[in-house]
This record gives C-alpha cells, sequence and structure tokens, in this order.
C-alpha cells in the first residue's frame, strides 16, 4: 500500500513564476527505505517547457551581468541564510528522497550553505589583472565576463551540494541558468531552488525544468542558445553531452565516473586506515564519485588490515535513511539497487573471495527498501568487471602488493582518475605518491571521498574533462576572458 507523506506537487521555475508543465503530467519521488511511501510530485516537462526556461534566462542575461558582481553576491547571501533556516527540514528530504542517512544529509545541507556564502564573497573579489603593456602610453589589462546561459544537469547521489556548486558560481560571474535535476533527487532540488526564489533572484535568472533526462536534459544539452553545459553523472551520458556541445563548439564540463584507489603501505596505521576505507568506501551508500572501490595492501600487513576492515564491516548498522543508530542506508533507487546486486553477482561468478556482506536484505522492514550489506571481496584480479567498473555502492575491491611501486602501478590501472589515497607514516613513499598517481585529489591519511569547497575539485583521464569545478577554479568555466588594450 502507497503511504503518501506529503501532499505538495513542486512545480518549474520560469521566470519567476511556479509553473506546471504543459504535458499536465507529474512524475512521483519514493522513498528508497521504504518504497510505498511517495515524498513528493515534480512536473514531467517536455521541450515547450524546456524552450520557455531558456528563453527566460536568454532574456535576463544582460540586466543580470550590467547589476555588476557586488550586488549579485547579496543574493546568494540571502539564499544561504534562507537554506540554512530550512537545514533540517532539506536534510530529511534528502534522507527520505535518496537514502543518506540524516546526519549525512545534515553535514551536505550545511556545505550547501557554506557553497553559497563561499561564492558570495567572489562578489568582493578581483574580475581581472593588469598587464604591462609594451606600449609604454597603453593599458592593457583583462576582464572576465560571463559566458551567457548555461545549463546545469545533476545527479541524484548529492541533490544539494551539487546543484548548488554549479548554481552558485554561475550566478555570481553573471551568466544566467537552465537547471535540470536528476529526476531521483528533484524534490530536494526543488526545494534548493525555492531557496534562492526566496531570496529574490531577478526573473529569469535561475529557472528550473523538471522531467526526464532523455526529454528535459537531451533538449537543453541540444539548446542552440544555452552557450555552455556542465553535467555530473554517468560516463554514457557524459559523452553525449560532449558530443553535442562540441559540435555546436559550446563550454563543457564533465564529472564522471570513479574507480578509486586506496593504498594502504606496511608503515601504515592500521586503525586509522581501516576507519578511512570504511568510511569511504560505506558512507552515502558508497554512491559518491569519490567512494573508495579498490583497496591495494602490501603483503606484509595484508590479513592483519584485512581481519580488522572484516570485523567492522559486519558491525555497520544498515537500515531506514531516518533511523537513529542507522550508519548505511539503502540504495538510492530501484535501478541503482539492481545494478549493486548484479555487481554482487558479477563478483561471485568472476571468482572473487567474498569476505563479508554480499547479502540483499530482504527481512522484515528491510523487504520496503533497496538494502544490501556492506561488501568486500578478497583475491579480485586485475581484469575482473568488479576491479574495472565503477559499481557506485558499498562493495570494496582488495589486491594485495608486493611494494610501493607495484601499489601504484595497480592504483593506476584504470581509466579514472578522481580521488585516490595513501595510508603510510614514510613521507618518501608519500612524495612518491603524490608523484606518481594519476587522480585529480591526492589523499594522504585520509579518505578517498570528502572535498573541500574552496579548492578545486576534478579528474583526470576519463572522469573529467580537465576543467576544475569549485573554489577559485570554477570561474575558469563560467567566465570568457577579453584581453583590453586601451591606448590613450
Ligand atoms: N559521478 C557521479 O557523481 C555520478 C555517477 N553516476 C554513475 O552513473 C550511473 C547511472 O546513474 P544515473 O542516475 O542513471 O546517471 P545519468 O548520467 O543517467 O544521470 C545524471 C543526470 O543526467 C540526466 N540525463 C539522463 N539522460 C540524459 C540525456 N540523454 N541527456 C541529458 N541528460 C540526461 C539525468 O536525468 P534523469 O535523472 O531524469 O534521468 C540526471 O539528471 C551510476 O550507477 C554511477 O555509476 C551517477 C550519478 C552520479
Ligand atoms: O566526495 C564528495 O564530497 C563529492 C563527491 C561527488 O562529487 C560525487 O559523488 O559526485
Amino acid at each position: 500500500m502507497e503511504t503518501v507523506t506529503t501532499e505538495r506537487t513542486f512545480k518549474n521555475l520560469i521566470n519567476n513564476k511556479w509553473e506546471e508543465s504543459s504535458s499536465n503530467e507529474t512524475l512521483k519521488s519514493m522513498n528508497p527505505s521504504n518504497k510505498h511511501e511517495v515524498v513528493g510530485y515534480v512536473q514531467k516537462s517536455d521541450k515547450q517547457d524546456l524552450d520557455m526556461a531558456v528563453e527566460a534566462a536568454v532574456q535576463a542575461r544582460k540586466s543580470w551581468r550590467k547589476i555588476g558582481k557586488v550586488e549579485r553576491s547579496q543574493y546568494l547571501y540571502k539564499a544561504a541564510n534562507i537554506l540554512e533556516g530550512r537545514l533540517d527540514e532539506i536534510a530529511e528530504t534528502m534522507a527520505r528522497e535518496m537514502g543518506k542517512t540524516l546526519p549525512e544529509s545534515k553535514g551536505e545541507t550545511a556545505r550547501g550553505v557554506a557553497i553559497l556564502r563561499y561564492y558570495a564573497s567572489e562578489g568582493m573579489r578581483k574580475d581581472g589583472d593588469m598587464i604591462p603593456s609594451t606600449d609604454k602610453d597603453a593599458l592593457l589589462y583583462t576582464k572576465r565576463v560571463p559566458v551567457g546561459v548555461v545549463g546545469i544537469i545533476t545527479p541524484w547521489n548529492f541533490p544539494v551540494a551539487i546543484p548548488i556548486w554549479k548554481i552558485a558560481p554561475a550566478l555570481i560571474y553573471g551568466n544566467t541558468v537552465v537547471f535540470k535535476p536528476a529526476t531521483e533527487a528533484a524534490v530536494t532540488a526543488a526545494k534548493v531552488v525555492e531557496c534562492l526564489a526566496e531570496a529574490g533572484l531577478p526573473a529569469g535568472v535561475l529557472n528550473f525544468v523538471t522531467g526526464s533526462g532523455s526529454v528535459v536534459g537531451q533538449n537543453l544539452i541540444d539548446h542552440s542558445k544555452i552557450q555552455a553545459i556542465t553535467f555530473t553523472g554517468s560516463d554514457t551520458i557524459g559523452k553525449v553531452v560532449a558530443r553535442s556541445a562540441s559540435e555546436r563548439g559550446i563550454k563543457f564540463q564533465l564529472e564522471m565516473g570513479g574507480k578509486n584507489p586506496v593504498i594502504v603501505t606496511k608503515d601504515a596505521d592500521l586503525n586509522v586506515a581501516v576507519e578511512a576505507v570504511i568510511s569511504g568506501a560505506f558512507r552515502s551508500t558508497g554512491q559518491k564519485c569519490t567512494a573508495t572501490s579498490r583497496v591495494i595492501v602490501e603483503e606484509g600487513i595484508y590479513n592483519q588490515f584485512v581481519e580488522k576492515l572484516i570485523q567492522e564491516t559486519e558491525e555497520i548498522k544498515v537500515g531506514n535513511a531516518l533511523g537513529e543508530d542507522v550508519w548505511m542506508g539503502p540504495c538510492a533507487h530501484e535501478q541503482q539497487f539492481n545494478t549493486v546486486k548484479e555487481y554482487l553477482e558479477i563478483g561471485r561468478e568472476e571468482g572473487a573471495t567474498l569476505l563479508a556482506g554480499g547479502e540483499v536484505l530482504t527481512d522484515g522492514e528491510y523487504s520496503n527498501g533497496f538494502f544490501v550489506t556492506p561488501t568486500i571481496f578478497g583475491d579480485v584480479d586485475a581484469d575482473m568487471r568488479i576491479a574495472k567498473e565503477e559499481i557506485f555502492g558499498p562493495v570494496i575491491a582488495l589486491f594485495k602488493a608486493t611494494d610501493l611501486e607495484d601499489a601504484i602501478t595497480q592504483a593506476n590501472d584504470t581509466e579514472c582518475g578522481l580521488s585516490a589515497s595513501i595510508f603510510t607514516t614514510n613521507i618518501g613513499s608519500f612524495l612518491e605518491f603524490v608523484d606518481e598517481i594519476e587522480a585529480g585529489l591526492v589523499r594522504i591519511n585520509a579518505e578517498s571521498a570528502g572535498v573541500e569547497l574552496q579548492a578545486p575539485f576534478g579528474g583526470m583521464k576519463a572522469t573529467s574533462t580537465g576543467s576544475r569545478e569549485q573554489g577559485e577554479a570554477a570561474k575558469e568555466f563560467y567566465t570568457e576572458i577579453k584581453t583590453v588594450f586601451v591606448k590613450g
């Protein structure tokens, strides 16, 4: 039986009006901890709705650019305060809608507030540089200008932080936005947009359109009036974005998969390493692009490390994301649940040794949700699919290494290059790792996940398109540089 906990139907935001879709249809968002519970409804939009949103963003471009960065920052400060005031409510919605535990959901929402404040303060920072000219009587300088209308497509795994780390820099640098969230987390995203709208943004500056990726998302990336697209999600759709954007010669930024390694050397503090591997691999049910998925351990301490890892993994409490003392929630939605179940099977069939977990939980309350136990596979071979493919679930693949060089070679044996950690007390090992590892986020004695909003974020190799999000680095994507030469 379906339980409806909220009557709310969320609308699109187009030109500062909350609009129903032209199809008059809605999509319902379900709770992965209890698949009978509806969290809310969002609009099932089509091309017509998207065209209106893009047109509104086009019309708002000039005036938004002209009011200047300092004034734009005030809207972000206000939105931060509003989001902070709704922190508990929005975190609870997130936990209900995509199964992140309540403490983690609160942490992410607080991070959203901090990101808004960070980019608000960017309003007081410089817009360009003075450069000496070869002509002593001339003035030569650069001026950063907005790109124009930015299309933003986000995934379901960070439904507050990722939208905000794209929307806030887009707006502060003077762009207008059309935002399409992941359908599986669109109610949470709608609440974030409410906070921004309530801050009083002028009409057309931020537009929000929900609906399927294949209709709203595809039309957004193909739209002739968009000047830039930023996307976080799967490799498959990332490639579609890249093709469409490069054909039209517009800017694009992609953040996609990870297969992040952690190396544990023979001199590591094993307690620290075990705790960090568990947190990196299983928090958010392993559904982070920065999650730990391969753990490479030096032979001398392998047995000791694995024994402790198994023991602590077996103590993890899995349950409803809103449950007290629950450490790990469900997979975020049915399709993701099916993917994880499939990989648990693949691991067994490929001949890896199941050391912990590997179960689908179906008893009692568990039967209402998408629950699996945190899983560790040993004896994993580099050619196995569980060693190569992103699972996006709570699954660790363990490998043995003869020495540091072997461990780094194994760590780099992947197409992805987002995040990588090493646990060591040897300064030489850490310096070697920093030099040799092929990853955009390099972490020493710290878990592979965890991003600081004021620092550049992004991957090497097939994970990203080279550009970086967050921190100051975001301005490279959200602005163009004009080089100005002035002769008196
Ligand atoms: N790097 C990361 O952080 C993430 C990686 N992933 C990886 O991707 C896998 C699949 O997850 P999934 O949610 O299906 O990821 P997708 O790449 O399908 O979805 C990400 C976003 O793209 C949208 N989208 C879907 N199809 C199109 C399209 N043709 N054109 C434009 N936009 C589109 C989605 O909309 P809609 O929701 O409406 O389909 C969503 O907003 C995961 O198992 C995981 O491996 C997933 C999420 C985040
Ligand atoms: O580790 C984090 O905090 C960010 C991860 C992320 O960006 C993602 O999973 O998409």
